[in-house]
Formats: structure tokens, sequence, C-alpha cells
């Protein structure tokens, strides 16, 4: 049998005529070319001079800019542009902009995530969220990720891959430079319920809650532990590359609030990283919360507000969820909750 293509998937999607299903795929078949202008920069690495004079020193939320991020944001609002986007908001931008006046669609998005990989040849990528557009931007910004349309992230990895939902499941598609086009590899993502596998950056021990570190501990324990069995650890330090991962074979990410300066909320946004993420998460059978609290349910009140964020395997994330409501528990929890453990799996 023939592998699908993401443009037969998405004429299929357009065959009711909807006006709002056809600017949905207006916006990601754009985004899928811009994608490949990504790559290809991405592929020069150190060699790359295609993006230099695109040059800039701090984004919106503080943090040193590399030029790819730059070359990347200019690629995908031409995009957005181009498939008549009304409203755009990106991790690059101070405020959101307005592109067009009857675009009924608005995005958010982190051009190039996982910028701090990008010397170190590790895989990085571009998150973005497709929400109804308001009549005001901040308004359209300010919608909870419930609100959202659609969803995903492409990956520059050893595989140039696409990871989409448009609320009928997840799926992952696949660049084929044989092809020249993406080819659907996972009609349907089904992250497994549990997992013994966690993604973290342990560095922060000292300063995150006791929720987390206890959890932590109790994975780090393995059999020895409450829970039961041994886990693994993985931390790529970029966020489309933990979440592809645990698209395709389950686990669960943490970046929690720790005690650092600047830290207070953890360090993922909500509105271009967390929720675009929560929604492939939520539409693949998984789950992602604050620690205790759905991402899709928050308001955003600021458009570069950070969350902490846990996702991945449902049980996994309830568990998590667990372990944040129940500080009593926790403060017990050595007499109470060892080996014949609250917490055991
Ligand atoms: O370096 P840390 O603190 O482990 O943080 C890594 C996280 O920061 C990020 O790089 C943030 O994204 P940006 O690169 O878009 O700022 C995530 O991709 C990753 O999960
Ligand atoms: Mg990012
Ligand atoms: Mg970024």
């Amino acid at each position: 049998m023939q592998a699908r293509t993401l443009d037969a998937y998405l004429n299929t999607f357009t065959s009711h005529r909807d006006p709002v299903r056809i600017q949905i795929a207006a916006v990601i078949r754009a985004f899928a070319d811009a994608a490949l202008q990504v790559r290809k920069s991405v592929n020069e690495g150190a060699l790359g001079a295609a993006f230099a004079e695109e040059r800039s020193s701090n984004n919106a939320g503080g943090d040193t800019q590399k030029d790819l991020d730059v070359y990347a944001d200019n690629r995908f609002i031409d995009a957005a542009r181009r498939a008549g986007v009304g409203h755009y908001a990106s991790e690059e931008l101070a405020n959101p902009v307005e592109l067009s006046q009857q675009g009924k669609l608005a995005v958010a998005i982190d051009p190039l995530d996982g910028s701090s990989n990008i010397d170190t040849n590790v895989s990085i990528g571009t998150i973005f969220s497709i929400l109804p557009r308001l009549e005001a931007v901040g308004d359209t910004f300010s919608q909870p990720g419930r609100n959202q349309l659609a969803a995903g992230f492409f990956i520059y990895g050893p595989q140039l891959a696409l990871a989409l939902t448009k609320l009928n499941g997840t799926r992952i598609y696949v660049f084929s430079s044989r092809l020249g086009t993406f080819v659907e590899a996972y009609p349907s993502i089904a992250i497994p319920r549990l997992s013994t596998e966690f993604a973290v950056n342990a560095s922060n021990y000292r300063h995150w809650d006791e929720a987390i570190r206890l959890y932590v501990d109790d994975c780090l324990a393995g059999t020895d532990g409450p829970r039961d069995r041994d886990f693994n650890m993985r931390w790529i330090a970029s966020l489309v590359a933990d979440a592809y991962r645990i698209l395709i074979r389950g686990g669960v990410f943490l970046y929690p609030r720790d005690n650092r300066k600047g830290y207070s909320q953890g360090r993922l946004r909500l509105v271009y990283e967390a929720n675009p993420m929560a929604l492939l998460m939520e539409q693949a059978g998984g789950h992602a919360t604050d620690g205790l609290t759905s991402i899709l349910d928050l308001v955003p009140t600021d458009l570069h507000q950070r969350t902490p964020l846990v996702f991945g395997s449902r049980k996994e994330v309830e568990k998590i969820k667990r372990y944040h409501g129940e500080p009593s528990a926790i403060g017990n929890r050595h007499p109470l909750f060892g080996n014949r453990g609250l917490f055991r799996a």
C-alpha cells in the first residue's frame, strides 16, 4: 500500500469545503514549506551564512537569540502571511501582530525551539499553535489551550518530521527526500499509559519543590523504593526532541518551577510551547499539566508567560499530580509511604 502524503491528508480534511478547515490546511502547507527552508539552514550549521544579516541581540523573553531564531521567525511569519493568517504571535516578537484583517485564524509559534542546541548538532524544532482569531489581538492570545484548532511541531533531527493534530488524533509525517514531500509515518499515535522513563534536568534538583524531589527520588530508587520498578532517564534539553520520543515510546517530561531567579514558573512558555505540546499529547492519549492543573485549562494573562510543565504517559502524569496534591502524605512519607507506599506503582 502506498503511504499517504501530508498533501493527500489535507485534501481529505478539506473535502467538505469548510472554510476554517481550508485555512488550517493552507497554514500547514505554508509551514511545511517554511520548515524545509529552515531545515536547509539548520543543516549548514556553523557554515551557514544565509541568516547572518538577520541578527538581533535579545528576544522577548530575555534569552540570547541565535541568528537562526530570527531567520526561522521570518520564514514562518512570511508563511503565515501567505496563508492568510489574521494574528501572529512569536517567541521572537515582543507583541503579537495583525497580518490580515480578514484572516479567521491565529498562530502562536516558537520558531526555533532548543536554540541552545544549535551549535552542538542536537535536534531542534518549530512549535506552533493554531487558534481562532478574535477581534482584538490581545484577546486572541488570551484564549486557553482548549480553544486550539490544531497544533504541531517540526523537528529538525536525523529525520525532518512533523507531529500534527487537528483534533482528530496525533499523526507523524516524515519528510521523504526521495518523494520530495512529507509522508505519513505514524497515522495514529497512542502514548503508552504507563511508563518507566522520565525526562528532567536533574541538575536543578536542589532548587525544586519537595513534590518533584520526592517523585524523582522514588523513580531513582527503582525496585528498592515505593515504585517497585526501575526507571530510565533521558534529558535532551530540546523540548521537541523529548516530546517526539514520548510520542513514539511513552515516558514523562518535567520542567517544574524552581527556586532559581526567573524560574518561579519553570522555563517553558504557555502559549507557544506548553499549549501545542499539551494538545498533541492529549490527542495521542497522554496528558499535560502544570503539576496539578491541565495545561489546556490555563488562561494566559501574558503572551510570554511561563508555566511549569509535565506531560506524557497519562498514568504517570496523574501520579505526579498526586505528589503535588498531597503535601501531608509527602511530609509523613518515610514512615507511612515507604515500602507500604501510597505511591507504590
Ligand atoms: O537548558 P534547560 O534549562 O535544561 O532547558 C531546556 C529547555 O529549554 C528549551 O530550549 C526552551 O526553548 P527555546 O530554545 O525556544 O528557548 C527547551 O527546548 C528545553 O526543553
Ligand atoms: Mg522553545
Ligand atoms: Mg525558541
